[in-house]
Formats: C-alpha cells, sequence, structure tokens
C-alpha cells in the first residue's frame, strides 16, 4: 500500500469559522476558488456575479464553475471606487429584475473592497436580502472588506453614507489571485493590517517591522500569517459586536475597526477618491496617533511607531493637500460622530482602543499640522 505523500501545512487553506446568528466560514489558502459551489449550496437556480470589467480574465475559471452549476448572469460594474453609486447600484437592481432573481438565488461578488461593497449592498438591499458569497481579490478585501458584513455606496456628502449590515454565507481569500494584483494596491491592503496591529494584535507590528516589505509577495508564508492574523482581528470584533452598537470594559466595539478612518474617509472625500482607502487610513491613523498623545492618552513613543510602521511598508504618512477647515467639515458626517460632537478611536496602547468623544479643537488642529508637515 503507497502512503500519500504528506501535505505541507502552508498549503492547506485555513478555514475561520464566523459566529453569530448567521454564521459563515472565511476559508483562506491558495487555489481555494473550487470551493465556491460548496458554499453556495443546490439551493441558487441562478447566481449574479458581481465583478468588474477588468478582472474578468482573472474571473474566468471562477465563472466556470459557477455556469457549470448555475444560470449565471454577469453584472459588469465601473472599477474600483466609481461602482459605490447609487446609479451602478439601481443598473444591478435592474438586470436582477430581467433575469427573474428570488429570494433563494444568490449573488457572488469578485474583486476589491470597492466590488464587494457595492455587491454586497445589491444583495442586501435585493428582495431585502439575498445570499451573497465574496471572492475578495485584493489584499485589502481580502482581511477585511469581504469579511463582517459592512456593505454600501458613497454619495455627494462622503463616504459609505448609504449601506446595509448583510453578512455573507461565506468568503474565499485565494491568495493566488494576488499575483496580479499591482504593488501599490498590494501595498494599500497593509494599511488596514497595520491598523489590525494596532488596535488589537501586536505580532502583526513585529512582523511587519521584521519582515522585508518587499519578501510580502502572493506566496509569502508571512503574508498569509498577516492575512490569516487580520481576519481573526476582524471576525472576533465583529462576532462581539455585529452591528456597532458598542463594546464593554471601554472596548469601543466594532467601532475600533474604524481606527484611523474619520480622517480617511474625509482625506478621499477631498481627493475626490481618488486616493486609496489603505493610503488614507495610515495617514488617519498616524493622524489619530498623534490626537491621542496631544490629548494626553498615548505616549510618545507609540505615536512616533505609527508613522515608522506604515511608512516601512511603503504607505503615506503625510497630508498636505486639503486644509483643516476642509477636513474637519467632511469630518462632520463620520458615522461616529453624534450630533455636532466628533468621536474618534484612539489608543491608549497597542491593543487598547478606546472612544475620545469631543476632543479640543487644538489638539485636533495640532495634529492636523503634524499630519500635513507644518510641525514636526
Ligand atoms: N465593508 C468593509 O468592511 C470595508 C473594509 C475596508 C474597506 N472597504 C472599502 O473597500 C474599498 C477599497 O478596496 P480595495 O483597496 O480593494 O480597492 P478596489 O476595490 O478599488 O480595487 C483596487 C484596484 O485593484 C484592481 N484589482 C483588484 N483585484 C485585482 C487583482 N487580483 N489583480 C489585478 N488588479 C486587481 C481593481 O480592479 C482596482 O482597480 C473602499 O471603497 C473601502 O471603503 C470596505
Ligand atoms: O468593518 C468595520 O466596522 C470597519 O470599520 C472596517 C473599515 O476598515 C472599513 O473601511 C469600513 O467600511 C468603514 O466603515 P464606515 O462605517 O466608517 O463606513
Ligand atoms: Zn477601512
Amino acid at each position: 500500500m503507497s502512503v500519500p505523500p504528506s501535505v505541507p501545512p502552508s498549503v492547506l487553506p485555513s478555514v475561520l469559522h464566523v459566529g453569530g446568528a448567521s454564521p459563515y466560514d472565511v476559508v483562506i489558502g491558495h487555489g481555494v476558488a473550487d470551493r465556491l459551489v460548496g458554499l453556495l449550496g443546490e439551493q441558487p437556480r441562478r447566481v449574479a456575479l458581481v465583478l468588474p470589467e477588468t478582472l474578468r480574465e482573472l474571473a474566468a475559471p471562477v465563472l466556470a464553475a459557477l455556469q457549470g452549476a448555475y444560470e449565471v448572469t454577469e453584472l459588469v460594474v465601473p472599477d474600483g471606487e466609481a461602482a459605490k453609486t447609487a446609479a451602478v447600484a439601481a443598473a444591478c437592481w435592474e438586470q436582477l429584475g430581467e433575469a427573474g432573481f428570488t429570494r433563494s438565488d444568490a449573488v457572488v461578488t469578485f474583486g476589491g473592497g470597492a466590488t464587494t461593497d457595492l455587491g454586497g449592498f445589491v444583495a442586501a438591499s435585493w428582495l431585502r436580502g439575498v445570499r451573497v458569497v465574496h471572492v475578495p481579490t485584493t489584499l485589502l478585501a481580502m482581511v477585511d472588506a469581504a469579511v463582517g458584513g459592512k456593505t454600501g455606496i458613497n454619495t455627494a456628502a462622503g463616504k459609505n453614507l448609504v449601506g446595509a449590515f448583510h453578512e455573507p454565507a461565506g468568503v474565499l481569500c485565494d491568495l493566488s489571485l494576488l499575483e496580479t494584483l499591482p504593488r501599490v494596491d498590494l501595498v494599500a491592503g497593509l494599511g488596514e493590517v497595520v491598523k489590525c496591529g494596532f488596535i488589537a494584535d501586536p505580532r502583526i507590528l513585529e512582523l511587519v517591522e521584521t519582515t522585508d516589505p518587499q519578501a510580502l509577495t502572493a506566496d509569502s508564508p508571512v503574508l498569509r500569517e498577516l492575512v490569516e492574523r487580520s481576519v481573526r482581528v476582524k471576525v472576533d470584533v465583529v462576532v462581539a459586536d455585529l452591528r456597532e452598537t458598542g463594546g464593554s470594559d471601554g472596548h469601543p466595539g466594532r467601532e475600533a475597526l474604524n481606527y484611523g478612518h474619520t480622517m480617511a474617509h474625509a482625506i478621499e472625500r477631498a481627493e475626490g477618491y481618488r486616493m486609496r482607502h489603505g493610503e488614507a487610513v495610515a495617514i488617519g491613523c498616524v493622524f489619530v496617533a498623534e490626537l491621542a498623545r496631544r490629548a494626553g492618552r498615548l505616549d510618545d513613543a507609540t505615536a512616533s511607531r505609527h508613522r515608522t510602521a506604515f511608512a516601512r511598508v511603503g504607505l503615506p504618512v503625510r497630508y498636505d493637500a486639503a486644509d483643516f477647515e476642509t477636513l474637519l467639515a467632511a469630518m462632520r458626517v463620520d458615522k461616529k460622530a453624534r450630533g455636532d460632537q466628533l468621536r474618534f478611536v484612539v489608543l491608549e496602547q497597542v491593543g487598547r482602543p478606546v472612544v475620545l468623544a469631543g476632543p479640543d479643537e487644538a489638539h485636533l488642529r495640532g495634529a492636523y499640522e503634524v499630519m500635513s508637515g507644518v510641525r514636526a
């Protein structure tokens, strides 16, 4: 009898189970897309595949697998942030109507976070909610956007202002898909990874600070560990506070995942959404660390560690293209704000996020001046 060769653990997929009222699995590995039909099950007759035109070639194996099992409608949407509009969502609804899409049918998204946000929102809103499985194709979508059920689109007033919580029925993170991802987009994804390190997992920071950033490629075991650890951070927070109603014992609950995002979203809006989200998150985390330092919450060394950790992986840590007043006005539409009061997630130390409500305007302005390079 021949003994089958043992499979090195690194090539076996990892499965992170997300508990709660609608449990699902996040599968992480190389070449895991063949699990898609298993996740969708036999119930759907029709599947709508939401993807940008630019990724159609990359999606060919997924499309072929779906076509072998279901009637497939392709919902081809604009690339990137341009997909996150009411007009694109409405066009998707019309196509689902024409295809006779029922509640037992399902949506599959294939793309970066913009595609999973839009496709997730279409799935959340069509017939008040149909099953969705995400196949994220960027690092950022694998570690963050595809997991946890936040979906949404932008409006003229700001980022992600319309949306719904709609948990996926499964998430397939096929690391092989990252082989074609431009380096600058992979680096942007590291913005959310480093954020996870600061709010909950110091080992992520150690890995980022001791690994040659150029070695973080699609086949790198360290990148895989970073993905697994970041997804674990997200899942643990989301399971404890799915709908962002608040944490306990001083922990901000799901709002912790919004670390750096108050300023990040304001910058993205000021940039007309031409700056990558992960880049804005890096700048936003540096800003809020400086705010926390000025408010007497965070020590100098940890605030400075923010600048070095994000810069080390190639992310921006300075921004001066919009003035303080413009960014302050944009921050007022942040979902964490209550009435006229701005609320920020700040750190008291690595792994200990808390909410800072109504900070001094002088502290906000001082942190802006450091962020914009006016002050050291
Ligand atoms: N819902 C959430 O919890 C959540 C979390 C974080 C971010 N987001 C959202 O995610 C969006 C950012 O996502 P993103 O950084 O993935 O950007 P993105 O979706 O705009 O994708 C970036 C670019 O990469 C291209 N691309 C994607 N996969 C590729 C591949 N494998 N090979 C080659 N090119 C590829 C895309 O076509 C696009 O041009 C933002 O809208 C942000 O608000 C949502
Ligand atoms: O999942 C969450 O919760 C997050 O805050 C994760 C963020 O990285 C993400 O960018 C999210 O879309 C921001 O949410 P929003 O509620 O500020 O729109
Ligand atoms: Zn984000």
